[in-house]
């Protein structure tokens, strides 16, 4: 047995971690237990079973293949027969269409949701929000949001859909999986792979957070470009967990899977944490986002929010994602004479957007932790009334300033996300959210305002006698 606690939900320090990104990592809860040169020798060491989960194609190339092999007491397939599950309240969608989902070029703002008071754990509570194509066409995404107050009990879920990254807003996750545990608190974001089990410890009680999936495709790091060979999340930063195991007896222990979109259940006796040793470089992996070097302009304008991606989900057109997970994270903001906050504009990509902590830069009001908003392909969107006027007012001679305390984050699709119907009837849809710009009043002047933009003529000056 290895060294960890026994109570996941009793646990409250890390576990060891292995580092990087993509590596072929190993690990070993019984020294020996990794059989050697081979992955699948007639008798594995501790009479262990050997068992492989593929997270691509067999043949996909080797640059994207993805699989991992498990060491176990006992083989994943000794279960009852999946049984579809009775749905206490169906709010998962993995296939969006019109008979599950509708879209709207509306600007959609929600308030955080309260935690219920009545027990609720992270699968119960889990809900989609929106999305865009099939889990069964291994193409599109959808995007979740989770409120719940309780531990997982005598049960473990595999989504067998596609991957999970989970962003907790309120309450840390203890996080068991097949390949060990990972201790994820608000600022962290936690990656799970699609077909991997896991069961989901509340420590601090009501707990929320949003989740993106991704189908058909995995997460990996942005190209750096013209930025280098550093910057932005570094590989080290990325923990993926130590072998973990229990050698547990649990009669009436159920996996929940969900398979597309809808959720099954299967009964068998035992943990499915009885992992003894893995190698492979199929694996979850947390990563605290205040590790995030962030680059950005030092002169003038504001760079497009693509600076500040952490990972990305591609499509198969070169450069486009399906998915960018992208943060707004403390940082200093320098510019001259430029308006610092996001610009005005309409984007063919989709725009959702979660607050974990603090103000976002674009929104002095309404824009609340916990809560969440949807600009869909071409809507205008950008700061508020309140948030330009202020702007405006300060001048064009703004200091450096710190942004500080705050953590934006975005998930940016170029497919047009269709709209779950429990969120539109929902009562935390701020249905007023437009009038954060009906404010925006003309300062046009034909004459020409000492508001109008560009370098003061001392700097053109200054440039011009170089
Ligand atoms: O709309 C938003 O708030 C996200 C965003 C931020 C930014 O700095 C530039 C463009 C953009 O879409
Ligand atoms: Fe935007």
């Amino acid at each position: 047995m290895s060294e960890q606690p026994q109570n996941a939900a009793a646990a409250t320090e890390e576990p060891e971690y292995q580092s990087g990104f993509g590596n072929h990592f190993s690990s070993e809860a019984r020294p020996g237990a990794l059989p050697r040169g081979q992955n699948s020798p007639l008798i594995c060491p501790f009479g262990l079973y050997a068992e492989q989960i593929s997270g691509t194609s067999f043949t996909a190339p080797r640059k994207h293949n993805q699989r991992s092999w498990f060491y176990r007491i006992k083989p994943s397939v000794t279960h009852k027969p999946f049984d579809r599950r009775v749905p206490r309240h169906n709010r998962l969608v993995g296939e969006f269409d019109r008979s599950t989902s509708s879209a709207t070029p509306t600007q959609l703002r929600w308030r955080p949701a309260d935690v219920p008071d009545s027990p609720v754990d992270f699968v119960d509570g889990l809900y989609t929000v929106c999305g865009a194509g099939s889990a069964f066409l291994r193409h599109g995404y959808a995007i979740h949001m989770y409120a719940a107050n309780k531990s997982m009990d005598n049960c473990a879920f595999c989504n067998a859909d596609g991957d999970f990254l989970i962003v907790p807003q309120q309450g840390r996750l203890w996080i068991t999986t097949e390949c060990g545990r990972l201790f994820v608190s608000p600022g962290e974001i936690v990656v799970l792979p699609q077909g991997l089990r896991f069961l989901v410890d509340l420590p601090d009680g009501p707990s929320r957070g949003y989740v993106a999936e991704v189908f058909g495709v995995h997460f990996q790091l942005p190209d750096l470009g013209p930025i280098g060979a550093n910057g932005l999340a570094a590989p080290r930063d990325f923990l993926v967990p130590t072998a973990w195991f229990e050698e547990k007896f649990h009669p009436g222990y159920t996996i929940v899977q969900k398979f597309g979109g809808d959720l099954f259940v299967a009964e068998q006796d035992f943990s499915p944490f009885n992992v003894v040793a893995w190698h492979g470089n199929y694996v979850p992996y947390k990563y605290d986002l205040n590790k995030f070097c962030p680059f950005n302009t030092v002169l003038i304008d504001h760079g497009d929010p693509s600076i500040n991606t952490v990972l990305t989900a591609p499509s198969d057109k070169p450069g486009i994602a399906l998915l960018d997970f992208v943060i707004f994270p403390p940082r200093w903001l320098v510019s001259e004479h430029t308006f610092r906050p996001p610009y005005y504009h309409r984007n063919c990509m989709s725009e959702f957007m979660g607050l974990i902590y603090g103000v976002y830069d674009a929104k002095a009001d309404g824009f609340l932790p916990g809560g969440a908003s949807l600009h869909s392909c071409m809507t205008p969107h950008g700061p508020d009334t309140k948030t330009f006027e202020a702007t405006i007012a300060h001048g064009k001679g703004a200091d450096p300033f710190r942004i500080k305390d705050t953590m934006a984050f975005m998930f940016e699709s170029y497919l047009i996300p269709r709209v779950c119907p429990w969120v539109l009837d929902s009562p935390y849809l701020d249905c007023d959210y437009y009038q954060c710009w009906i404010g925006l009043k003309s300062h046009f002047s034909s004459e020409g305002s000492d508001r109008t933009g560009g370098a003061p003529q001392v700097e053109i000056m200054a440039v011009k006698g170089d």
